[in-house]
């Protein structure tokens, strides 16, 4: 990978430790998929950050990674979800151990310059890039998100390597940042109207058809932004998907050849129901109903205080979403509604990266086909895969 004068006096250490090794990680990345060279960027979103997912190995790395002070993040860049509610653990139930072990790791990141809004959402919360900018994400259905709504450009990356590229602010140039490889190869014609759960049942099927490809959606009716984000979570959780297109809806749909495309796949109302069926994995009531993956919009906050206004709540109900989007659903009585109702409104972390097999959850209700995908694998617990109004039950 062509470097320049610069970039090589980063890599032998001219600009700290910091610098020197974030630039080892792009140059191994950009040499292994063959990059012609680095490329500005624009924003970062930087995964692993839960104590449950890199352990002390990862909050070692970090303070070391911090530790001569000589390299912070530049760009806008922004946190994942970490395993905690950071202000509110304790009245929720975390345990104290693994409280203070995910502090230590938001703060080390804080010292590189990555931002605490601690969200996989971030482009909700003021981390927004432009149509064709450069990015470096790594949580998968925000790399989904930002490559297929808004348009920019970022590869799947890991998380060490959106660290490395927010220190940095560039990343090697190849594979979704490059116009051709931004093609569909997969069309998908969808025959009966999408609303809630089904869209994240769409997701789980052409994921798993699609792998690590470019699926292009002929879609009945038009997703709204939560519809999206529900889809992209979901294909990008059940396949390894980065990018999709909604024909008439996300910005490259008209450059991504679908008239060229030979692989078809249709979906109709039989696919979807039975698909949603599936993503169930018991009969028994969920102790939790787990909302919010991804992180919850103020609209889908707003439809939740609608269902629940004026009753009581039979299981528990966490609605999990960022502290900024939080604080407006305060200020608009959202907040208190669900409160008096029994659920609250969880900040930072979720259903998967927080520890919820330790804090006596067994069945997860979700409505979200990513956490139906990842809460049995990842916590060892059943879920029951439903719309937010079947899956909250009143006294
Ligand atoms: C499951 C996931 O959404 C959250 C866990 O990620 P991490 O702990 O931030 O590495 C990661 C992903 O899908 O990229
Ligand atoms: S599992 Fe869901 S809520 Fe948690 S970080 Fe991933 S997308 Fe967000």
């Amino acid at each position: 990978m062509f470097l320049t004068k610069k970039e090589q006096e980063m890599c032998d250490g001219e600009y700290g430790e910091t610098i020197r090794k974030s630039m080892d990680i792009l140059v191994a990345l950009g040499d292994i998929y063959g990059a012609s060279k680095l490329v500005d960027i624009t924003s970062a979103q930087v995964s692993g950050v839960s104590y449950k997912t890199i352990g002390d190995a990862g909050l070692e790395y970090l303070e070391d990674l911090a530790q001569d002070d000589s390299g912070k993040a530049t760009i806008n860049a922004s946190l994942n979800p970490p395993g905690t509610d950071l202000d509110n653990w304790e009245e929720l139930g975390f345990p104290e151990y693994f409280a203070i072990k995910q502090n230590k790791i938001v703060d080390a990141y804080a010292n590189l310059g990555i931002a605490k809004t601690c969200t996989c959402t971030p482009y909700l919360v003021g981390n927004v890039p432009r149509f064709r900018d450069h990015v470096s994400w790594s949580e998968s259905s925000a790399v989904a998100y930002v490559n297929s709504v808004i348009g920019a450009r970022t590869n799947r990356e890991g998380g060490p390597a959106a660290l490395a590229a927010a220190i940095v602010g560039k990343t090697p140039l190849y594979g979704f940042h490059l116009e051709q490889n931004r093609k569909a190869n997969l069309v998908v014609n969808v025959s009966t109207e999408l609303k809630g759960a089904d869209f994240g049942a769409l997701g789980y099927i052409i994921g798993k058809a699609v792998g690590s490809g470019v699926p292009y959606f002929k879609l009945q009716n038009t997703p709204n932004n939560n519809d999206l984000k529900t889809l992209g979570a979901a294909l990008a959780s059940s396949g390894s998907v980065a990018l999709y297109h909604v024909e008439n809806v996300t910005p490259e749909f008209d450059i991504a050849g679908e008239a060229d495309v030979e692989d078809l796949m249709f979906i109709g109302e039989k696919e979807i129901n039975e698909t949603r069926q599936k993503l169930t994995t018991t009969d028994k009531t969920p102790d939790l109903i787990c909302l919010g993956c991804p992180h919850a919009s103020l609209e889908e906050i707003k439809q939740v205080a609608t269902i629940v206004q004026g009753k009581t709540i039979k299981n528990k109900l966490w609605i999990c979403t960022s502290v900024s989007v939080k604080a407006t659903a305060d200020r608009m009585g959202y907040t208190q509604i669900i409160e008096s109702a029994g659920g609250n409104v969880v900040c930072d972390t979720c259903m998967v990266v927080a520890p919820i097999e330790e804090m006596g959850f067994e069945v997860i209700g979700v409505n979200s086909a990513k956490a139906a995908n990842y809460v049995p694998s990842m916590c060892g617990l059943d879920v029951v895969y439903n719309d937010v109004e079947n899956l909250i039950q009143f006294e």
